[in-house]
């Protein structure tokens, strides 16, 4: 296998001589093809008659090419083209070649034993694997056989990440293929353990560091990724990983998992995809006096040092990737995520997957959940527990679809959600006091501490977890919620499942089997007095990998509340009757990508609607175009 391509061998005079071809789609058969390349980033080698360049560049498009979108020309062209800036130009092109033993040590090319006779032979593996050729779908039973094996998630978890970095497009297969069983083992509550114990099992770098050591440095750094069309970056600082705390520079699971499922999920290309973990230290002591710790060993940064840090990241980001890149807050704590969003919200295209993703995904749950209970949203009355960036990103996206369904004002609207904090019922007698995104939520009434008197007092229809402690909804909590409604809405968002706020079976038997439940991280099915209940998962998965491919496949270069009550309406509009005869406020998991491809022309539309998207003209059928522009995990055929 040979391919071409563009690659920032900058620091590399030798590789950019003249056996180096300057156009993109010049091939040549291996045998027939020398280059010597020198410099820490590359290594030669002449194997079997062919030559191995390891070029910076992990996919190569001679031999992935995607099938053509069927507007606005091929993928390269909706997802790459513009993402080139200035600085990319000057990039010169480089050759990377590889086979053989080589290729099959490739992630994003290794077949194994679904290389055919044919590809044996022309890329000089023969003897290399058994004889024995199967095909990609044996493959993915046999791996989920494999997977099956293990009883201890973690070890599920290692095995998946094991076969990412074995062969990326079975890993694909097989997350798209059983979503609804893998997406608990890659994603929440597993991903949170591996978090913990990153440190002892990380042995491949699957994302980039960026600590306080790269100050100065950073644009370097990000030219040191060896793709170069990256259209997302999920970035963390991990001081507050779910619901689990500090993890520190071990939280680069989170950018890794989600990013899995941003292609998984919503079908943007691996290779687009690029995880970030800033460290600027940690307050966790038992990681700072753990051996094994991978990250800074020192308290965080705050004040300018954090500021400055975050600054020269989001001006290296857009300067090396343009306009339309894509970045994911995730797991920021409060007191950095609501400003980031705010500083960065009007020049770069920035979403916080953690205030907007999840208000998106609960706002829908809450528009489906109308169809059981009855009513509009502005009839009900809403109560948090909980007043950080997930209970109060939600309040507000309801505000604001009541006000639009309304013609209330956002002031007027809030009136009828309330929430509760660590110190109780949040009033206006708190409001000097209070952290200034909770300050919208301080209604006139007298202070309540407990959840329950709260429950008794302002008689919600509707209860949201957003606490991130475990246990919070106890049998009393439920049972108020119960005594004053027929159908109480009751969603236990916090992650991971340890810090659900209640499980599936305690919502269902202390409800009589009334509520209309749904959790963060997943729960089984559970039987009350003869019925099962199907508990749906109120996660943000439903929203950022669709809204994400929206924002990308239309070229959107900033990111609009409406945007995100487009995502859940179209997200809402897949619940079908049947789901809802099971008392299921979201649709199943197993049809993501189609639900995917809504949201992304749900939210594209929107973008075109408000002049904010760039890739013109629009397309006539955005589902259909979203549809043809998801990457595909089936292997393709080497020449
Ligand atoms: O990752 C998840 O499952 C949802 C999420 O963003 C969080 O809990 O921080
Ligand atoms: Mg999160």
């Amino acid at each position: 296998m040979i391919s071409l391509n563009r690659s920032s061998f900058l620091n590399n005079p030798s590789i950019s001589g003249s056996n180096i071809p300057s156009s993109s789609t010049q091939r040549r058969p291996a045998a027939s093809l020398k280059v010597v390349a020198s410099g820490s980033n590359n290594r030669s080698g002449d194997r079997n008659g062919s030559v191995l360049i390891e070029s910076k560049l992990m996919e190569s498009p001679v031999v992935e090419v995607e099938p053509k979108c069927s507007v606005g020309g091929g993928v390269q062209d909706v997802y790459g083209e513009d993402s080139a800036t200035e600085d990319q130009n000057v990039t010169p092109w480089s050759l990377s070649v590889a086979s053989g033993y080589t290729l099959l040590r490739d992630p994003h090319h290794n077949k194994g034993l679904a290389f055919n006779d044919k590809e044996r032979d022309a890329h000089y593996l023969r003897g290399l694997l058994p004889p024995v050729v199967v095909s990609q779908e044996l493959q993915v039973k046999k791996m989920m056989h494999n997977i099956r094996q293990y009883q201890v998630p973690l070890q599920r978890y290692m095995a998946m990440m094991d076969l990412q970095e074995r062969n990326q497009r079975l890993f694909y297969k097989m997350l798209i293929d059983h979503v609804e069983e893998l997406l608990p083992v890659v994603y929440t509550p597993t991903v949170g353990e591996a978090c913990q114990q990153y440190g002892s099992i990380f042995m491949r770098p699957q994302g980039l560091y960026i600590s306080l050591k790269e100050k100065g440095k950073i644009l370097e750094v990000l030219r040191n990724w060896p793709e170069k069309n990256i259209q997302v970056i999920v970035v963390t600082d991990g001081e507050r990983i779910l619901g689990l705390g500090d993890l520190g520079c071990q939280g680069m699971g989170i950018p890794v998992g989600k990013l899995s499922l941003y292609t998984a999920l919503g079908g943007v290309r691996p290779s687009a995809c690029l995880p970030v973990t800033i460290d600027v230290g940690t307050n966790n002591e038992e990681l700072l006096n753990d051996e094994f710790y991978i990250g800074l060993k020192q308290k965080r940064a705050t004040g300018q040092e954090y500021t400055e840090l975050i600054q020269e990241f989001m001006t290296a980001v857009k300067r090396n990737y343009g306009e339309k890149i894509l970045i994911q807050f995730e797991d920021f704590a409060n007191h950095n995520a609501f400003d980031l969003l705010a500083r960065y919200g009007t020049t770069h295209l920035v979403f916080n997957d953690d205030i907007q993703g999840t208000a998106s995904v609960v706002l829908a749950g809450l528009i489906a959940a109308l169809k059981s209970v009855g009513g509009s949203l502005s009839d009900h009355t809403f109560l948090f527990l909980g007043a950080g960036e997930a209970g109060t990103g939600i309040a507000e996206l309801i505000a604001l679809e009541i006000s639009k369904k309304t013609n209330a004002s956002v002031e007027e609207t809030r009136k009828k959600i309330w929430l509760v904090d660590s110190k109780g019922l949040i009033v206006n007698s708190r409001k000097e006091s209070l952290q200034h995104f909770k300050k919208p939520w301080a209604h006139e009434h007298e202070p309540i501490t407990g959840l329950v008197d709260a429950i008794n007092e302002i008689k919600p229809t509707v209860l949201i977890g957003t606490s991130g402690k475990g246990g919070q909804f106890t049998k009393e909590v439920v049972e108020s919620m119960a005594a004053i409604n027929e159908q109480p809405i009751i969603l236990a968002l916090s992650n991971p499942t340890s810090q659900s706020e209640c499980t599936a079976e305690q919502a269902y038997t202390w409800s009589q089997g009334r509520a209309i439940f749904a959790s963060g991280s997943p729960f089984g099915p559970v039987e009350y007095e003869g019925k099962v209940f199907t508990p749906g998962q109120a996660n943000n998965a439903y929203i950022f990998p669709g809204f994400g491919l929206g924002l990308i496949m239309s070229g959107t270069i900033r990111v609009h509340d409406d945007m995100l009550l487009a995502a859940s309406e179209a997200l809402a509009a897949q619940v079908t009757e049947e789901n809802y005869d099971k008392g299921l406020i979201y649709p199943p998991f197993s049809n993501i990508r189609k639900i995917s491809a809504h949201i992304a022309a749900n939210v594209a539309a929107k973008a075109y609607e408000l002049g904010l998207a760039t890739r013109l003209p629009q397309p006539k059928d955005l589902v259909k175009h979203a549809e043809s522009c998801m990457y595909s995990p089936t292997y393709r055929g080497y020449r």
